[in-house]
């Protein structure tokens, strides 16, 4: 693998010109989370400092007790941060409290899952609107935009389905779907592709590449590099400390796509 090593957003054409000023899905300083045992003090991070401007599509790596699921559960509001700031908009979460948190995590991220986290007696439509039930934001045009985000994942024809009746593939769609109703900061994606096939791995990549093209900020965690690839940035942890933070280039992303295509096209050829 060969990214180029251009840290922040130096040097990158998709981020907009220095004249426009760049608007911060996210802004880290040296954030750190310790978990207090019995008998020792866990330091899970250890001062970790990054942006995620607007529009970006970042790929969280690192080996296993890295601290990647710590940051995740930070980023999305999960947990607080033992020091340091992480800023969503103008909002620190280090200084919110438990009830402002809940709220935020609710109105303004969107999260995907490994294992899609969907309702099971509800609709498709219905899991859409989920995030919405909690703030009793539910009428027409609340159902409308369900319906149009429905459309553009693909299962406009699925509305009154059951995630039962759907293959894992479509589940993760409306998952994908439900993390879009509020328009959040930010979708989180752990592991969103981890319980997928190949061919529908690549479907859901493609899904959060046009979502990306349309202007959404992406960041997923991810153990595979292949779809970490698919991403224009990667910023690997190690020990609990920011190891590396590379971009990677349209080429490379685009020859990551080519591949995987290949691999799908002959997957379905041997069907
Ligand atoms: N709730 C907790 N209490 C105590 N220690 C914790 C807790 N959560 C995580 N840790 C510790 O913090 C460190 C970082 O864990 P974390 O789960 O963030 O790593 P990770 O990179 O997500 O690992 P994996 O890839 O295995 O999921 C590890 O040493 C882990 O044992």
């Amino acid at each position: 693998m060969s990214v180029s090593k251009v840290r922040g957003t130096e040097n990158r054409s998709d981020i907009p010109a220095p004249s426009a000023p760049v608007r911060l899905a996210t802004s880290i300083r040296n954030l750190t989370k310790e978990y207090v045992l019995k008998s020792e003090t866990v330091r899970a991070l250890r001062g970790v400092s990054f942006d995620v401007p607007e529009g970006d599509y970042v790929a969280i790596m690192g080996p296993s007790g890295s601290g990647k699921s710590t940051l995740l559960n930070l980023l999305g509001c999960l947990d607080k941060p033992t020091s340091g700031s992480l800023m969503l908009g103008d909002d620190d979460i280090a200084s919110m409290t438990d009830d402002q948190l809940a709220d935020i995590r609710s109105q303004r991220i969107g999260f995907v899952f490994q294992s899609y986290n969907l309702i099971q007696q509800l609709s498709v439509l219905e899991n859409i609107q989920v995030p919405l039930y909690y703030q009793g934001r539910l009428g027409p045009k609340e159902r409308e935009r369900a319906v149009a985000l429905a459309t553009e994942v693909g299962l406009k024809d699925r509305l009154g389905h059951r995630p039962s009746q759907l293959s894992g593939g479509q589940q993760q769609r409306v998952a994908i779907a439900r993390s879009l109703i509020n328009d959040p900061f930010f979708v989180l994606a752990d592991e969103a592709t981890g319980n997928l096939d190949s061919v529908t791995t690549d479907e859901i990549l493609a899904i959060f590449d046009r979502l990306n093209s349309e202007g959404r900020t992406i960041i997923m965690v991810t153990h595979e590099d292949d779809v970490a690839m698919r991403a224009k940035r990667i910023v690997r942890l190690k020990d609990g400390l920011l190891h590396t933070d590379e971009v990677v280039t349209e080429q490379e992303r685009n020859e990551m796509r080519e591949k995987q295509a290949a691999a799908v096209a002959e997957f379905l050829a041997r069907e």
